[in-house]
C-alpha cells in the first residue's frame, strides 16, 4: 500500500470507520446487531439476505451475474418479495461512489451484518462492477424441490454440501414473516409490526441453527411446518443424512465454514471483474488532503489517523507534527529549510464506528492539520512525526520513505466559496419497483481556483454520482468553469465558477485544467462539505533553518527531531466525539 490509492483508501474507510469520508455512517445502521425501528426486524438478517439474493443470479456456466447490484432491478420478482428488501435498499442508497460500487456496499453491509451479530469477520475486497439492468432469476424459494435447489446452488458455484452449510450460515439470523409467507407464519396481532418467527432461538450469528435442528427442538418454520412443500430447510439440511449439520454443531467448525463460504459468496462476481486485494487496516492513514482557500488565505489541510487500543488511555502528551517541503523558490524540496506545524485539532472517533474495529479492540484518533501556505512557495510533499514524550523514540510516517506527494497545485477546489441548494421535484412513481418517493434536484454553484499566470485554455470537471435514489442511472457528466472576477485573487490564485445539477447523494468531482497542452487533475473531490465546512484556525508554521533532506526521514523510526520540542504547548487539543 502506498498513498494515495483512492479506491483502497475509500474501501478502507468504509470497512474500518464504517462510514463515508464525510462522516455519514453506514455501519451504525446495523451495529450493534440492531432491530429496525417499526418492524423490529433484524437489520443484519435483512442485509445478509440482500447480499445472497444479489449473488444468487450468478451462472457459473457462462460467467454472468453475481454480486453486481442487479438486485435493485429485481425486487418486483416473487423470489425477492418483502418489505425488508426495500428498506435495505434505502439503507444502502446514499453510500456508493466512484470507487465503491453499489455491489461493494451490499457486500460490505453483509460483512458488517455478520460481524456485528457475533459471527466471523469475513475478509472484504472491493472492485465489484454494477449492472444497470436486471439479471436472470434463480433465487431459491421454499416450494422448490431439492433437485431445483441443488441445481441453483451449482449454478451459483456451490456444491450440494456447501448448499447445506451456506443455508445454515444464512438462517442463523432473522426469520420468516407473516406477510411474505402467511402459510407458514400466523398473522401479526401488533398493528404496523410484522410477525417474524426467527429461524433459531437467538438473534446472534451462532450455530444454534444447527444444534437446535439436530436436537429436534428447532423453531425454524422452514423445518417443522406441516406444509411439507414449504419445508425447504428440512429437505436441504437432511439431504446428506445430516452429516453437514452434525459437523456444524461444533461452534468452531460453524464459524470457519461460514467465514469461508460467505467470503466466496460475497466474491462471486461476473466473469471478467477483478476484485481488489483484501482490505486490511492502514495503521497510520493520511486522508482529506487538500490545498484550498479559507477565509481569504491559501491553506493546506491534511489528516493523520492513528489507532488506539480501546483498553488503553490516549496519551494526551503526544505531539504529532506535520513537516513539508516547498514546491518553488529557494527551499523547494527542502533544499534550504523545512516547514513544520503542530496539529490544529485532535478528534477521537467512536470505538463503535464499525463492528470490525469494535471486534479488533481499537478506535481511531485523527490529527487534523491546517497550515497557511504562500502561493509563491506552495507545497511539494509532507510527512509526520509522532512524539509520545515518554522516552521512546519518535515515529515517522512518511509513506514508506517516499513522503506523501502533493501531485499538483494548478487547480484546487474551494468548498467554502461553493454552495448546494435542494430543489424539490414533488412526488413520483417508480416503474420497476413498488416504491414511491420524493425526488429532489441538488443545484451546485462551485468555485475552483487556478494558479495565476498559467493562462488555462479550459477549466472543467468530470462530475460523478452513482448514489441515486433507486439507482436508475449514474450521473457522469462534464461541466465547465468560467473566470469569476467578482472574487479578487488570493495567494496567487484566480477563481473560476460553474454550476451543476444532480439528483443523487454523493457528487464527486475530478477537476481538470488544461495549460499549454498539459492537463492537471485533482481526482475524487467530495462535495459533502461546501460553505458549511467547519472552520479550523490554521496552526503557526515553524521554519526549520537546518536543512532536512527528505532522505533524512526515510526510516520508519528516527531519533527525536529537533523542531519537535519547540512545539509542545502549541498543540491545541479539543476532543469532540465523532457523532454517528
Ligand atoms: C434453499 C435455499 C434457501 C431458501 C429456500 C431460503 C428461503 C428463505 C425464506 C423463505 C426466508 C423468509 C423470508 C421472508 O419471510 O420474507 C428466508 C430468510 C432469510 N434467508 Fe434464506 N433461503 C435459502 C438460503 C439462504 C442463504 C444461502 C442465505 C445466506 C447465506 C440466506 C439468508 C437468509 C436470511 C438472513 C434470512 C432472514 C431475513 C430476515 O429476517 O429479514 N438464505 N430465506
Amino acid at each position: 500500500y502506498r498513498w494515495p490509492s483512492p479506491q483502497y483508501d475509500a474501501l478502507e474507510t468504509f470497512l474500518y470507520e464504517g462510514q463515508r469520508g464525510d462522516g455519514s455512517n453506514l455501519a451504525s445502521l446495523v451495529h450493534p446487531c440492531r432491530k429496525r425501528t417499526g418492524t423490529m426486524a433484524s437489520i443484519a438478517a435483512e442485509w445478509l439476505r440482500f447480499a445472497f439474493h444479489d449473488m444468487a443470479t450468478h451462472n457459473v456456466d457462462d460467467g454472468s451475474g453475481g454480486m453486481d447490484g442487479s438486485l435493485v432491478y429485481e425486487l418486483g420478482r416473487s423470489e425477492n418479495f418483502g418489505l425488508g428488501f426495500n428498506q435495505t435498499l434505502t439503507d444502502f442508497e446514499t453510500f456508493p461512489n466512484k470507487y465503491v460500487s453499489r455491489a461493494d456496499i451490499f457486500a460490505l453491509g453483509a460483512v458488517f451484518a455478520v460481524a456485528t451479530c457475533g459471527g466471523p469477520i469475513v475478509p472484504y475486497r472491493g472492485g465489484r462492477v454494477d449492472a444497470w439492468t436486471a439479471g436472470i432469476s434463480g433465487t431459491p424459494e421454499p416450494q422448490n424441490t431439492l433437485d431445483t435447489h441443488k441445481e441453483m446452488f451449482r449454478k451459483q458455484g456451490f456444491s450440494s454440501t456447501e448448499m447445506i452449510a451456506l443455508t445454515a450460515c444464512g438462517h442463523t439470523i432473522g426469520g420468516v414473516r407473516d406477510a411474505d409467507f402467511p402459510m407458514l407464519v400466523s398473522a401479526s396481532t401488533t398493528p404496523g409490526q410484522p410477525h417474524i418467527v426467527d429461524f433459531d432461538s437467538t438473534t446472534q450469528f451462532d450455530n444454534k441453527i444447527a444444534t437446535e435442528y439436530l436436537a429436534g427442538n428447532t423453531q425454524n418454520v422452514l423445518v417443522n411446518t406441516p406444509n411439507t412443500t414449504m419445508a425447504s430447510d428440512l429437505r436441504v439440511f437432511m439431504s446428506d443424512g445430516n452429516q453437514t449439520m452434525r459437523s456444524l454443531s461444533d461452534p468452531n467448525t460453524f464459524m470457519s465454514q461460514c467465514q469461508s463460504l460467505l467470503e466466496r459468496m460475497f466474491n462471486t462476481v461476473p466473469h471478467g471483474v477483478s476484485l481488489t486485494d483484501e482490505i486490511t487496516l492502514i495503521p497510520a492513514k493520511v486522508w482529506g488532503v487538500q490545498l484550498t482557500v479559507e477565509k481569504d488565505q491559501l491553506v493546506f489541510k491534511a489528516n493523520l489517523r492513528l489507532t488506539q487500543p480501546t483498553d488503553s488511555k490516549l496519551n494526551m502528551n503526544r505531539t504529532v507534527t506535520m513537516f513539508w517541503c516547498d514546491k518553488y523558490g529557494d527551499s523547494a524540496n527542502c533544499r534550504g529549510s523545512t516547514k513544520s506545524a503542530p496539529s490544529a485539532k485532535v478528534v477521537q472517533d467512536d470505538p463503535n464506528g464499525s463492528p470490525i474495529i469494535a471486534r479488533m479492540g481499537i478506535y481511531f484518533v485523527h490529527y487534523n492539520f491546517v497550515v497557511p501556505i504562500q502561493g509563491s512557495e506552495s507545497i511539494s510533499k509532507f510527512w509526520f512525526e509522532v512524539d509520545e514524550h515518554n522516552g521512546t523514540s519518535t515515529t515517522v510516517h512518511n509513506n514508506e520513505g517516499d513522503n506523501y506527494p502533493v501531485a499538483q497545485d494548478q487547480i484546487i477546489f474551494v468548498p467554502t466559496m461553493s454552495t448546494a441548494l435542494f430543489r424539490s421535484n414533488g412526488s413520483y412513481t417508480k416503474t420497476y419497483t413498488n416504491r414511491n418517493g420524493e425526488a429532489f434536484t441538488k443545484v451546485y454553484n462551485l468555485t475552483v481556483a487556478v494558479r495565476q499566470g498559467s493562462n488555462p485554455s479550459r477549466v472543467y470537471a468530470s462530475a460523478f454520482d452513482n448514489a441515486i435514489h433507486d439507482f436508475p442511472y449514474a450521473l457522469n457528466t462534464t461541466m465547465d468553469f468560467s473566470r469569476n472576477s467578482s472574487i479578487s485573487s488570493i495567494g496567487g490564485y484566480d477563481f473560476y465558477s460553474g454550476s451543476l445539477e444532480d439528483i443523487g447523494f454523493q457528487t464527486t468531482l475530478d477537476l481538470h485544467v488544461d495549460v499549454d497542452g498539459t492537463t492537471y487533475s485533482e481526482d475524487f473531490v467530495p462535495t459533502s462539505f461546501l460553505d458549511n465546512t467547519p472552520y479550523i484556525e490554521p496552526s503557526t508554521v515553524n521554519n526549520d533553518a537546518h536543512p532536512v533532506s527528505s532522505s533524512r526521514v526515510t526510516s520508519a523510526l528516527s531519533a527525536p527531531f529537533v523542531a519537535g520540542s519547540t512545539l509542545i504547548g502549541l498543540l491545541l487539543m479539543s476532543v469532540p466525539l465523532h457523532l454517528v
